[in-house]
């Protein structure tokens, strides 16, 4: 019953995941991410961390074993409560995610629109935002227009601006350059600082080598942990 002591904010025993009747990707997973803390996700292409990202936002469900988010076991949530926990959650997916119709910075700031914020009372912190992530002469422009990185910096924006309680990041470094991919990484660091726990899945061990933090290494769907 390891996982399941101390101040899991995510708990998983003996977790599978197979897509239809495939092989199992994920196998065997028993770990705990603890409230407030920073890890790294890692592993060879394949091996199950969009997978994995993608049942902690809980876009899946496990096909077996037993998990939990926010206290909450993932198998008996009800309708109303997923969309609740995910409001708790920040996530940058490699697809990005953005609305088409919506401009840069109205992207940025839904979160906070639908948290119900006052736009007087966060335009300044979006903007400040976007300039740091190096979208300040973006806002007014729609996602078809941006390039790869920059989407992806917004897709960035979006999910740290609310300060949530727990950041989901897929390879979030994967289309900008090394200065910005340090850059980024700070802003995980600093929200982290404030208290969101943070996942963040990368192949690239630079950029993992700049911040000491725990490794969670998935390999053909198990995972290894280096502390
Ligand atoms: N929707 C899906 N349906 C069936 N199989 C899938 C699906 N998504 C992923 N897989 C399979 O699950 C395994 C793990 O894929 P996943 O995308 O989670 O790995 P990854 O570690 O994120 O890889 P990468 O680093 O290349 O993004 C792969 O064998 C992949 O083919």
């Amino acid at each position: 019953m390891s996982s399941f002591g101390g101040d899991g904010l995510i708990r998983l025993e003996n977790v599978g995941l197979r897509y239809g009747m495939g092989p199992e990707v994920l196998r065997d997973l028993s770990f705990r991410i603890d409230r407030g803390t920073f890890q790294f996700l890692t592993g060879p292409s394949g091996a199950g961390k969009t997978s994995l990202m993608r049942l902690l936002f809980l876009s899946l469900k496990p096909t077996r074993g037993l998990m939990t988010v926010f206290g909450h076991d993932v198998t008996t949530l009800s309708r109303g409560t997923l969309p609740t926990l995910r409001r708790r959650i920040g996530v940058v997916f490699q697809d990005f995610r953005l609305l088409d119709h919506l401009t840069t910075y109205e992207n940025v700031a839904l979160p906070l629109r639908v948290m119900g914020k006052a736009e007087a009372d966060y335009r300044t912190d979006v903007v400040e935002l976007l300039g740091w992530v190096g979208l300040g002469d973006r806002l007014h422009v729609h996602p078809p227009v941006l390039s790869g990185g920059e989407k992806q910096r917004a897709a960035i924006a979006r999910a740290v601006i609310g300060q949530p309680e727990l950041l989901l990041a897929d390879e979030p470094t994967g289309n900008v350059d090394p200065t910005l991919a340090r850059r980024l990484l700070r802003l995980f660091q600093e929200l982290h600082r404030l208290g969101t726990t943070v996942l963040v899945a990368t192949h690239d061990i630079a950029l993992m080598d700049q911040y000491d933090a725990r490794r969670l290494v998935l390999n053909e769907g198990r995972m290894h942990i280096y502390d």
